[in-house]
């Protein structure tokens, strides 16, 4: 925590990472007051952060960073010290059927909250700090081989990429204009409790449980470096806490997977925690048309973080997927919860069963 900060603005804390990094600040700050930022979209859920609600430095806030009104009498009133900017959406393929909705919340919304942090905090500047937590996706795809560093040329290939490589420069632009000081983080993918049943990991959890196929998209030969969610909220509580103003701090877990290999992984950890006969997951497994524009490997480079700042991922892939699965089996109710409605929606209509 940066030293005499008693209150923070996490947005977007209701959702995956952001529930990860709210519950750490909470509990390992209790003198700071953090205001969870959430406007609860399909992705927000306040049974995310049940443990920690009656802390007494907890507050939950329900608005939207497109609300730019609503955003300014925030910053006015409650003078934050600090912002954890993690709103967003998140999803690829929802991205390329929704454009528009990327720009709207991750473009104009960080917009929106930037030019409530310059304008509040105009006359002691240097002593806030606005931190936007970003993806490796910005860098684009990697298909002959290296590794992202802090350094390499922004090359966004999606619509959902393009959004967050968008707000990174607005970003970075708002320290070079105004003078905001900013830190800005690319991560590879996460994984872990919590993680709407959209994405690879939980979406197969989910549909071995009820025996429905896995689409595994062309040939599952691409590549992902993936890291547990509790170990990247720790990156992100260093980076705010002792992470130098202006800078790129890259966050990933030298953990590549190609697709087809982690999910029959993820089969074998399924059959044996649902005490089925070995091999009855991976027969769902099921190659349907490829992503549009499907990016081939990610392989991020975090050794800036782990020499400069410290920083060391605490769990082994296999021991993480085995905790990710051992939560998704014992948490049926969220689980239950978050694929109802529009879950069912966008999954009959993405896949048609
Ligand atoms: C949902 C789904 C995904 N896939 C493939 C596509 C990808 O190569 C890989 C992981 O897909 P996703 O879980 O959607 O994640 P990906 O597109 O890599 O992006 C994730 O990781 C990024 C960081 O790299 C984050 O910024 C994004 O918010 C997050 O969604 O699995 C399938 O083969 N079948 C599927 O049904």
């Amino acid at each position: 925590m940066r030293e005499n900060y008693q209150k923070l603005l996490i947005t977007g804390g209701a959702g995956f990472i952001g529930s990860h990094v709210v519950r750490l600040f909470v509990n390992k700050y209790p003198q700071c007051q953090i205001y969870n930022l959430d406007l609860l979209t399909y992705a927000g859920n306040l049974e995310n952060l049940k443990d920690i609600e009656n802390k007494p430095n907890y507050h939950f806030v329900k608005g939207d960073i497109n609300d730019a009104g609503f955003i300014k009498e925030l910053f006015e009133t409650e003078k934050f010290d600090g912002v954890l900017h993690l709103a967003a959406e998140s999803h690829v393929d929802r991205s390329i059927k929704d454009p528009l909705a990327f720009i709207q919340t991750n473009v104009l919304g960080t917009v929106n909250l930037l030019n409530a942090a310059k304008d509040v905090w105009e006359h002691n500047m240097e002593q806030h700090l606005f931190y936007h937590i970003s993806t490796d996706e910005v860098y684009g795809s990697l298909d002959n081989g290296g590794y992202f560093l802090e350094t390499t040329p922004y090359d966004p290939q999606s619509p959902y990429s393009a959004s967050k490589a968008s707000s990174d420069h607005f970003v970075r632009a708002y320290q070079n204009t105004y003078k905001l000081p900013i830190v800005v983080s690319n991560c590879s993918n996460n994984y872990g409790p919590n993680q709407f049943p959209e994405k690879l990991i939980p979406l197969f959890i989910n549909n071995i449980k009820n025996n429905l196929p896995l689409p595994v998209y062309g040939k599952g030969e691409n590549v992902r470096d993936w890291l547990y969610v509790v170990d990247h909220a720790g990156a992100i509580d260093l980076i705010f806490s002792k992470g130098k103003a202006g800078e790129t701090y890259n966050i990933g877990g030298f953990n590549e997977w190609k697709n087809i290999d982690l999910v029959k992984l993820l089969c074998q950890v399924m059959d044996e925690k649902l005490e089925r006969t070995p091999g009855t997951s991976e027969e769902l497994i099921t190659y349907v048309t490829d992503r549009a524009g499907h990016d081939l490997r990610y392989a991020i480079d975090a050794g800036k973080v782990m020499k400069e700042l410290g920083w060391q991922p605490s769990l082994q892939f296999e021991e993480g997927l085995r905790k990710t699965v051992d939560w998704y089996i014992a948490n049926t109710a969220w689980l239950d919860h978050v694929t109802s409605g529009s879950y069912q929606k966008y999954y009959h209509e993405q896949y048609g069963n």
